[in-house]
């Protein structure tokens, strides 16, 4: 093995954003390109020391199909990087050191320059180029990384007057434009106060690691404005059912900022009618993923046939119109912000989903039943660490639930009782998903969404017990 991948395959399974844990990595280098380093920002003293600013594209063959990542780096020579510094990937050879790209000024100060500049990096079959969104911004700015359990790698900007600027780094890689920046980057575009401005992107070609003759497209990175200072909805509503607070009226107003954007959305980008085919696709993702689940959480094959009821319910009645959804709608999704209200991230769907299908028009409601999963995931967690508190945080997560509900109505126009069975359903899928992903990621929580399969299947037994 090269003796960058011999690094790489070190030190990539202890990156949060690593997918396959728990296998040892088989990487592969599919191509990389290279920066220019970006001139004016970058003092001369650092750039004599820096020799090259480069992202690797390394497939890894523990998992089938293989996971592209893209992984930039700088590397200095030897003598000019600390002995413990904690970005140090790797030393390929003893003068020359790779570092962790987004922890390095040389790599930041370019990426800026490509997402509000333009320009691009080329390399081997492959390119990354720069798109920006608005006119570009010369003021100065210092960068940090987000820190936290992120998929995938956000470097802030910030300066005394210059809009701060968060530029994400997806770190797998799929053919196609990200929904995310689509999304974002049409309702900012269309003057929706509920995402932030647009800065930029950058999308690029590269080999196909299935079929390194064929070349893919696809999306590298977006920019938008930072909004500092704020909490998320999470945050605010984990508060607000610890101390009793009442949420009621931030809850409508989120319903309010949802159904604005589905209505948004929905003028931007065409809906569709809900053909039987269309149906039995939904129906059979569902029936995928309950049989993965079952596979992976055997607490829930004794609820199997319950909630293969509660799909075939959903699936006698009329749907709504397909459109183009948040995807993977939850409260750490969604930002208070003052003097403007509920803003809204990341709109690139469940990450355990395939990206072809997470850019399909899907249905709204699917956002409307992840929020509701969000605020019952409030009372499981809270319950979780104050058994006690069980019945006050219960009955805030109705209330909330509640809230949600009718603002989400009154602004969608929707009659929320004509697809009550079908929000059900969503709501049980969004608990099957989320059993996979505890149990994947955070074993403890794992009793959250079971609980709320219980209570589903109970509610529908005996509609007025639901919580
Ligand atoms: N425009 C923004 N302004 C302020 N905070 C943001 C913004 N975009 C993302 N964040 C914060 O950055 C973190 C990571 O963002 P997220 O989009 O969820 O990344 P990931 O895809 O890695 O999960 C979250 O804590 C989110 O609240
Ligand atoms: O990383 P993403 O934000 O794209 O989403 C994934 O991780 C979420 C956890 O952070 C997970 O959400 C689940 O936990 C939340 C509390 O931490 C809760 O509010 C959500 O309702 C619950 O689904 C999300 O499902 C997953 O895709």
């Amino acid at each position: 093995m090269d003796s960058t991948l011999a690094c790489l395959t070190a030190w990539m399974p202890r990156q949060r954003w690593y997918a396959t844990k728990g296998r040892s990595p088989r990487l592969r280098m599919v191509s990389w390109w290279d920066f220019e380093p970006a001139g004016p920002t970058e003092s001369v003293s650092d750039a004599d020391q820096v020799l090259f600013v480069r992202t690797y594209l390394v497939a890894d063959d523990a998992s089938d199909p293989a996971v592209l990542y893209q992984v930039p780096v700088v590397a200095r020579a030897a003598p000019q990087v600390a002995a413990d510094d904690p970005h140090e990937i790797g030393r390929p050879d003893p003068d020359l050191i790779l570092r962790d790209g987004p922890y390095d000024d040389a790599y930041a100060q370019v990426l800026l320059s490509l997402v509000t500049r333009g320009g691009t990096a080329i390399g081997p079959g492959s390119q990354a180029t720069g798109h920006p969104a608005a006119a570009h911004d010369e003021r100065q700015r210092t960068n940090r990384v987000m820190t936290g359990e992120q998929s995938n790698t956000s470097l802030v900007f910030e300066g005394p007057e210059a809009m701060p600027v968060i530029c994400k780094i997806y770190r797998q890689l799929h053919p196609g434009h990200n929904p995310d920046i689509e999304l974002a980057g049409a309702l900012a575009a269309g003057g929706s106060p509920h995402v932030p401005a647009a800065v930029g992107w950058i999308e690029g070609s590269w080999p196909s690691p299935g079929d390194t003759e064929s070349v893919v497209r696809g999306s590298l990175a977006s920019a938008q404005e930072f909004l500092p200072g704020v909490q998320d909805a999470w945050r605010v509503a984990l508060n607000a059912a610890a101390s009793g607070a009442d949420f009621r009226a931030a809850a409508e107003e989120l319903g309010i900022a949802t159904a604005d954007v589905h209505v948004a959305l929905a003028r931007l980008f065409p809906q569709q009618e809900c053909t039987p085919a269309q149906r039995d696709a939904v129906a059979a993702a569902w029936n995928r993923r309950l049989s993965i689940a079952l596979d992976e959480v055997p607490a829930l094959s004794p609820w199997r046939s319950d909630i293969e009821a509660v799909y075939a319910t959903a699936l006698r009645l009329p749907w709504p119109a397909l459109q183009r959804i948040h995807g993977d709608y939850h409260l750490g999704q969604v930002l208070r912000v003052p003097g403007r209200g509920w803003v809204l991230l990341d709109f690139e769907g469940e990450p355990l989903r395939p990206m072809d299908e997470r850019t399909l028009p899907d249905l709204a409601l699917r956002d409307v039943a992840g929020m509701l999963r969000s605020f019952d995931y409030v009372a499981g967690s809270l319950e979780l660490e104050r058994p006690d508190q069980a019945f006050a945080v219960r009955d805030w997560a109705r209330t909330a639930r509640e809230s949600f509900l009718r603002g989400y109505a009154a602004a969608s126009f929707v009659d929320l009782t004509t697809v009550a069975a079908l929000l059900t359903a969503l709501e049980m899928d969004k608990a099957v998903y989320e059993a996979i992903y505890e149990v994947r990621n955070r074993p403890a929580w794992t009793e959250i969404p079971l609980g709320a399969v219980e209570r589903l299947i109970a509610g529908v037994s005996s509609p007025s017990d639901r919580g």
